[in-house]
């Protein structure tokens, strides 16, 4: 049996994933035609390419079906409960650097901590009759984070995307999403709290906890950790 490496399978991930592995004389590259989700790898053998969406990568880690994966802390934090019981990370990448933040409108000029965030869901929730409204895809962070800060008067709304345009089509009245320039938050009238970010994110080398089913795997795995200089 091969070991299973995933990586993102398009943009900026993708690439830089491969070109990480590139310096460190392992290559990586997509194969067939360019809508084909097909890979290889040179350079060490016995491991197999495996493109696949980052979000979808740390469930295939956790399910043992990859043994190792390439994504963002953030999404194995969000989509894992437990997530260092099923996965294990090896060595952060030094690319796909993103804050996970709360915004709320720029035109709250009351509003920048957590505890004035507090004190504005308990005013919206006695002016409207019904808890402010965070936008989000990382429900599991902004909840513990959330929680961890007092604050309890609010509800989740989903948003699997263009999360900062929420707020100006009603639908919500904060958001929690990555930012990296902030420009998209700017973009759209929002700012960020005045206070440490939900998660730091980046770009991380996950071993599965549970992949490994023989000792050829386990060595195979061995020696393309060796390769990487892990
Ligand atoms: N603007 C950004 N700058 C840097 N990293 C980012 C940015 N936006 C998202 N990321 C990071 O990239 C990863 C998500 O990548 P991507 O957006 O390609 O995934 P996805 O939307 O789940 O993919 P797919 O569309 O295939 O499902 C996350 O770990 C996230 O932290
Ligand atoms: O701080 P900035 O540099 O402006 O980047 C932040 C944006 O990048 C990500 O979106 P992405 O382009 O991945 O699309 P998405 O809305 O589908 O998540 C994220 O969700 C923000 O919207």
């Amino acid at each position: 049996m091969t070991v299973k490496l995933g990586v993102p399978s398009k943009g900026r991930l993708m690439e830089k994933t491969f070109d990480w592995f590139a310096e460190r004389g392992v290559t990586l590259t997509r194969t067939g035609s360019e809508r084909e989700y097909a890979g290889a790898v040179e350079g060490v053998e016995g491991v197999e390419l495996v493109l696949l969406s980052a979000s979808e990568i740390p469930r295939e880690l956790a399910r043992g079906r990859i043994h190792l994966g390439v994504t963002g802390t953030d999404l194995v934090r969000e989509t894992l409960v437990q997530w260092d019981q099923k996965v294990e990370p090896l060595a952060e990448l030094g690319f796909g650097h993103a804050d996970l933040v709360l915004a709320v409108p720029a035109a709250w000029v009351d509003v920048d901590t957590l505890d004035d965030l507090d004190a504005a869901a308990a005013a919206f929730r006695a002016a409207h009759g019904m808890r402010l409204r965070i936008a989000t895809k990382y429900h599991r962070l902004v909840r513990d984070y959330l929680r961890d800060g007092g604050v309890a008067d609010y509800r989740l709304v989903d948003s699997q995307g263009a999360t900062e345009g929420t707020v100006k089509n009603l639908t919500a009245e904060a958001i929690a999403d990555i930012t990296s320039t902030g420009e998209t938050l700017r973009a759209n009238h929002l700012k960020v709290l005045d206070e440490e970010p939900i998660l730091r994110s980046q770009a991380t080398l996950f071993r599965s906890r549970s992949a490994v089913q023989d000792e050829r795997q386990r060595a195979t795995l061995a020696g393309l950790l060796e390769r990487i200089g892990l």
